[in-house]
């Protein structure tokens, strides 16, 4: 078993830079596929999920060409292909974005469920509405969605989003690029991943407007054609690191970042004593780690950001006072709280609501991270906590965050990953 191991109580100082958006490169990777000829896609974050979802692209035939270490080329234009691995699929979320992009381009897409962090139920119905509503007929079977275009090709309608769902909003971005007509799409997510893929798709000769509004036209073009293209910077990842300066205390610039994607996170930090200051493209944290209490909600983009939720409850822990946390996204995102508890957090949790009592420290345990962000912020209390901690299960927080032990190394955090061939075994047994 791989595990992180962290003697906390160390103030963080130093500069740490911020790689390319998860969710923004899962997304634009299977909009490859819509290109023909090369596209270079710059800012690549190396995590697993990226690596996941470029087999899924070799795997369907595309050429992936590693440039450097954050760039590749991709063509896709030999692909025949519009079955997806089923191992493959089954790990990441953004898989169901090869959905929309298969439809797009061939016609017709068969594509496992998609996988992801466990947060209750994760619907994808209204990417289904939409796909039919532009002349797709889906169906499941064999562990596998169908969608196949009636006439061939998909025609641009209305798409009204009965919630606002990142994943829908970008999978039929996807699946309109290539389509006959305009289509629009109302009430749709406006996250800055959402702007990043318009942008790509525009740089390579779609017709998109209103990315980043909660209408999106998107008029079918017949063609896109390679370029070149950087990815966005992440923002939940450098969120992380500020909610970890927050706890720790300490003096860090985070850079590489586009600050006014922050603002939603930056205005609660300040609102529990963290003093943050804009530049161009880094913010400054500082804290005393002596936290106040705030009330947080996650809602869709510019609220703030479910992805955030654990890593700020952990800021939470270790507030004067008393907050509340409301989960306004997903049904069951509080799968850490025994974790924390076990390193001494005062927190009870009611459905969607988390009243959390802060407390005078927290104290190192072994900590078994059950998804990627649940993960992040068990490594923020253990950075925080006297004594040392042990986190296992790293490979969720692997889905999402590049070199973390380097990045927070650097900034003087002691974290070590330790290999124990033992208790993999263990483990192991355990699972089955
Ligand atoms: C790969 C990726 O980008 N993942 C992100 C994406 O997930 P994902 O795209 O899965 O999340 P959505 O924005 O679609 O989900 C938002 C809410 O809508 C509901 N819903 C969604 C679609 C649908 O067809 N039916 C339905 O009921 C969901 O259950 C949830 O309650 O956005 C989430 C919300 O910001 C983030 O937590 C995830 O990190
Ligand atoms: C929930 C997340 O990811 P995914 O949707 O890929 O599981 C996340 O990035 O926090």
């Amino acid at each position: 078993m791989t595990k992180y191991v962290i003697n906390g109580g160390k103030p963080l100082y130093g500069t740490v830079p911020i790689s390319g958006a998860k969710n923004a490169a899962v997304a634009i990777i299977p909009a490859t596929l819509l290109v023909d000829g090369v596209c270079r896609i710059e800012n690549i974050p190396q995590i697993s999920d990226v690596t996941l979802i470029l087999n899924i692209l070799q795997e369907l035939g595309a050429d992936v060409r590693t440039v450097d270490r954050t760039t590749v080329d991709i063509d896709c234009t030999h692909i025949h292909n519009a079955k997806v691995p089923e191992e493959l699929a089954r790990k990441i979320r953004a898989s169901y974005y090869l959905i929309g992009a298969l439809l797009g381009r061939f016609g017709s897409a068969q594509v496992p469920p998609p996988g992801g962090c466990d947060l209750g139920a994760r619907p994808i119905d209204q990417h289904i509405k939409g796909f039919a509503a532009m002349g797709a007929d889906v169906d499941v079977r064999g562990g596998y969605i169908h969608a196949k275009a009636r006439n061939g090709r998909l025609a641009g309608t209305q798409v009204y989003m009965d919630m606002v769902s990142v994943g829908a909003t970008m999978n039929i971005m996807l699946a309109a690029t290539l389509a006959n007509g305009l289509t629009i799409i109302e009430n749709a997510a406006k996250e800055p991943h959402i702007v990043d893929l318009a942008n790509f798709l525009n740089s390579m000769g779609a017709d998109i407007m209103g990315a980043g509004t909660d209408v999106i036209k998107i008029r079918g073009v017949d063609r896109l054609v390679g370029g070149v293209y950087s990815i966005i910077p992440d923002q939940i990842e450098a969120g992380t690191y500020m909610a970890a300066v927050a706890a720790t205390g300490g003096e860090v610039l985070i850079k590489n970042v586009i600050p006014k994607h922050l603002e939603c996170i930056t205005a609660k930090l300040e609102e529990m004593g963290v003093e943050i200051e804009e530049r161009d493209d880094a913010v400054l944290v500082r804290s005393d780690g002596r936290l106040t209490r705030t009330n947080v909600k996650t809602l869709p983009y510019p609220g703030f950001p479910t992805d955030m939720q654990p890593q700020i409850a952990a800021d939470l822990c270790l507030a004067k006072g008393t907050s509340v946390l409301t989960e306004g996204v997903w049904d069951n995102r509080y799968r850490y709280v025994d974790e924390f508890r076990r390193m001494g957090a005062q927190i009870q949790v009611d459905g969607k609501i988390a009243v959390i009592e802060g407390v005078e420290g927290l104290t190192g345990a072994r900590l078994r991270a059950c998804d990627l962000r649940a993960g992040a912020a068990m490594v923020i209390a253990a950075l925080a906590a006297s004594g040392t901690s042990e986190i296992s299960n790293i490979h969720h927080i692997e889905r999402g965050y590049e070199d973390i032990v380097r990045k927070l190394s650097n900034i003087g955090a002691d974290i070590r990953v330790v290999v124990t061939p033992d208790e993999e075994q263990q483990t192991e047994a355990h699972a089955g």
